[in-house]
This record gives structure tokens, C-alpha cells and sequence, in this order.
């Protein structure tokens, strides 16, 4: 059965508008903060992390993105381009914005946090009037993710691009990246966030984000079904839940459920999971694969990432998540 149907021959496969920032990952691991001295430098920031997943699983992408004019802006675009991501629409700001950081912060494999520098960053200075209609209306997807509506004028880019994928039918991917750091207020977010997701055909998130949408809402038993079931009233054909190492749920417009476990994994930090899950899961549904199949790969790629140093660096290749598949069906992956 085929719950998405993605426009046939166009020149990119998906194109991601949103944050691109650098992540500093602590070398030390399961260590404080206060005590980690030296870190390394990657690519970051969701949406550049599940472009340059979907990249390496080799689909054809795009990025429409603002970056810092200087060192830090130059070396992202060029990660993005040795990765083979179209960055035409990757604007240079010229007003003296910073780049994004991330600091990541590895007490242990399952208690990870994240500290962001995220003052006067270019990405929230995206404009409307910079984003290009044709690339949009030359790819199968469009994901948005959710900080880059935290703030204008980054704020109205999204909601254009949303408007120009609507005119060309390119299929909409919201993966919600709920950064609290980034909003001022619950109401706010909400409603953001709700405006947007009701033009989008896919939504992917966890159920804590779920449940910042529905801040107006009544879902007291914070039910994943209820959840998913509203946005089937709007644009959704799919909606998915994800639950961390429990796994994710899916649910389609057609009123059917679908589970995927996690893979075992030898967890170094739990950050990056989404990302990698969103573009193994999309690349799946992208081949024509079943919505079980394609969470599954997005769960095996998840389990590469988290296994891994790196979000970015290490989102693998088909190659490397049919291995792991077989590698995890033979029993030779123990979880840490
Ligand atoms: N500790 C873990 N072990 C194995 N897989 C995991 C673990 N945490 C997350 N995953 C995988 O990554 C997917 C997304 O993780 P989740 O933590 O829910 O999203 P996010 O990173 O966006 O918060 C899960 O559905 C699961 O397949
Ligand atoms: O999104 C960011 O700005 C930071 C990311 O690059 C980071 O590595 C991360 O947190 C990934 O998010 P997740 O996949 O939702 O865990």
C-alpha cells in the first residue's frame, strides 16, 4: 500500500530548510562539563544532519539555510558540498550574525545534554525573499524542522517555503526539533508549531514535542493515537511517535498502526538519534518500502549514530545499515 506518493522526476530528492550550526562534542566522555577540556568540531544542527543522512544513503539534496559569514559559515558549506549537498540556496549573512554552537556534554551513554550558544545566529536571519521557489518546486520533499520557526525572519522563510511546496505539490516533512532555548514562551511555540504541522503530510516527533502542541489540548493520558489522529483532519498522511529506546509508532491516515523496536546499540551519547532515524525512515518510504520496513532501517541507522562520536559525520551509507541489519540478525551487537 502506498501512503505517500512522491512526485516522480524531479532533479533532488529532498531539500531541508533550517538551522546548519556546528556541534562540539566533548572528547572526554562521561565526564561533567566543568571538567571536559577539549572537543571536536562537527557539522550540526538538525535539519543539517538529516540532509546530509539522506546524502550519504545516496539520494540527491538540497539545503536553504543562512550561515555566518565567516571561518565557521565557510567550513559548513564546504562539509555540505564534499557531501555532495546542492548549496545554491545557502545564503551568506553579511550583518556580522554568528554561527549556532552546540556543546555537547557526555556524562554517560544515556544522560547527555546539550548547551547552546545561540545568540544573534545566522539561521534565524533566513529571509522569505530568499528562498527559492524553483528548488522547491524541483524536489520530492521538503523537510522544515521546528526551530527555524522560533523566530522571524527565519520564521516567514518557513512559512513560504511551506506555501511554495504546497503550490508545487512537494511533499512536506515536519520534523519538529523542539529546542526550548529557542522560543520564549509555551503559547508561542505552540502555536507555531501547530500552524505549520498542518501542512505537512509527514510529522515526526517525540512524545514530550508532541505534548508541547497540545498545551491547549486535552490528551491527559498523553495518547500517542489521539495524538496522531488530528493531524489526519489537515494534511497528514503519516504521523510518528518516537519513544527512544522503546521505539516508534506510526500512524496513517488510513487508520492503521505500525511498531518498530530499537536496534541494539553500544551507545557513546543518545543525541543524533533522531536525525539519523528520520532520514534512514524517509529513505525507506522513498524506495517504495513498507512503513515497517522503513522505520526499521530508520531505527538501525539511529543505533549507528548513537554508537558513534558524531550526529553528522557518522550517518551512514545504505552499505553500512545493511551490515548492522545483518550484523544485529546474527547476534553480534551486544548493547552496552
Ligand atoms: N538507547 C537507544 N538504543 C537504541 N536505539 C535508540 C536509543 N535511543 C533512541 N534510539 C532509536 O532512535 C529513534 C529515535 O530516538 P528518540 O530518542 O526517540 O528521538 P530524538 O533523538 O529525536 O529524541 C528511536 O525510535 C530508536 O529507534
Ligand atoms: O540540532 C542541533 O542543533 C544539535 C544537533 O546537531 C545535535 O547533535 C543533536 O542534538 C541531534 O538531535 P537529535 O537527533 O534530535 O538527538
Amino acid at each position: 500500500m502506498t501512503y505517500v506518493s512522491f512526485p516522480a522526476s524531479r532533479k533532488k530528492d529532498f531539500t531541508a530548510i533550517g538551522r546548519l550550526c556546528i556541534d562540539l562534542n566533548a572528547n572526554e566522555i562521561n565526564r561533567p562539563m566543568e571538567e571536559t577540556m577539549t572537543f571536536t568540531k562537527y557539522v550540526g544542527g538538525s535539519p543539517a544532519n538529516i540532509t546530509i543522512g539522506m546524502s550519504r544513503l545516496g539520494m540527491e539534496t538540497a539545503f536553504i539555510g543562512k550561515i555566518a559569514g565567516d571561518q565557521m559559515g565557510r567550513f559548513i558549506q564546504s562539509y555540505l558540498e564534499k557531501n555532495g549537498i546542492d548549496t545554491s540556496n545557502v545564503v551568506t549573512d553579511n550583518t556580522g550574525a554568528v554561527t549556532g554552537l552546540a556543546f555537547t556534554e557526555i556524562k554517560s551513554p544515556t544522560d547527555c545534554s546539550i548547551l547552546m550558544y545561540r545568540d544573534n545566529v545566522a539561521d534565524l536571519l533566513l529571509q522569505a525573499s530568499e528562498v527559492q521557489e524553483q528548488l522547491i518546486a524541483d524536489s520530492k520533499v521538503l523537510l522544515i524542522s521546528g526551530t527555524a520557526l522560533a523566530q522571524s525572519p527565519s520564521r516567514e522563510a518557513v512559512i513560504q517555503a511551506l506555501t511554495y511546496a504546497k503550490k508545487h505539490s512537494t511533499i512536506i516533512v515536519f520534523d519538529l526539533d523542539y529546542r526550548p532555548y529557542t522560543w520564549t514562551s509555551d503559547e508561542e511555540t505552540a502555536v507555531y508549531y501547530n500552524l505549520a504541522a498542518e501542512k505537512c503530510d509527514i510529522i515526526l516527533g517525540t512524545r514530550e514535542e508532541f505534548d508541547m502542541m497540545e498545551t491547549f489540548e486535552n490528551n491527559p493520558d498523553h495518547n500517542d493515537q489521539v495524538t496522531a489522529q488530528k493531524w489526519f483532519d489537515f494534511s497528514a498522511k503519516i504521523v510518528i511517535i518516537k519513544h527512544g529506546k522503546e521505539g516508534s509508532i506510526a500512524y496513517t491516515r488510513e487508520g492503521l498502526s505500525h511498531r518498530a523496536n530499537s536496534y541494539p546499540a553500544r551507545v557513546v551519547k543518545t543525541f543524533g538519534a533522531g536525525d539519523s532515524y528520520a532520514a534512514g525512515f524517509l529513505y525507506g518510504l522513498m524506495q517504495g518500502w513498507t512503513i515497517e520496513r522503513s522505520m526499521s532501517y530508520g531505527s538501525a541507522a539511529a543505533s549507528i549514530v548513537i554508537s558513534s562520536h558524531s550526529c553528522s559525520d557518522a550517518m551512514p551509507t545504505v552499505e553500512q545499515v545493511d551490515d548492522y541489519i545483518e550484523r544485529c540478525n546474527r547476534g553480534e551487537i551486544v548493547p552496552s
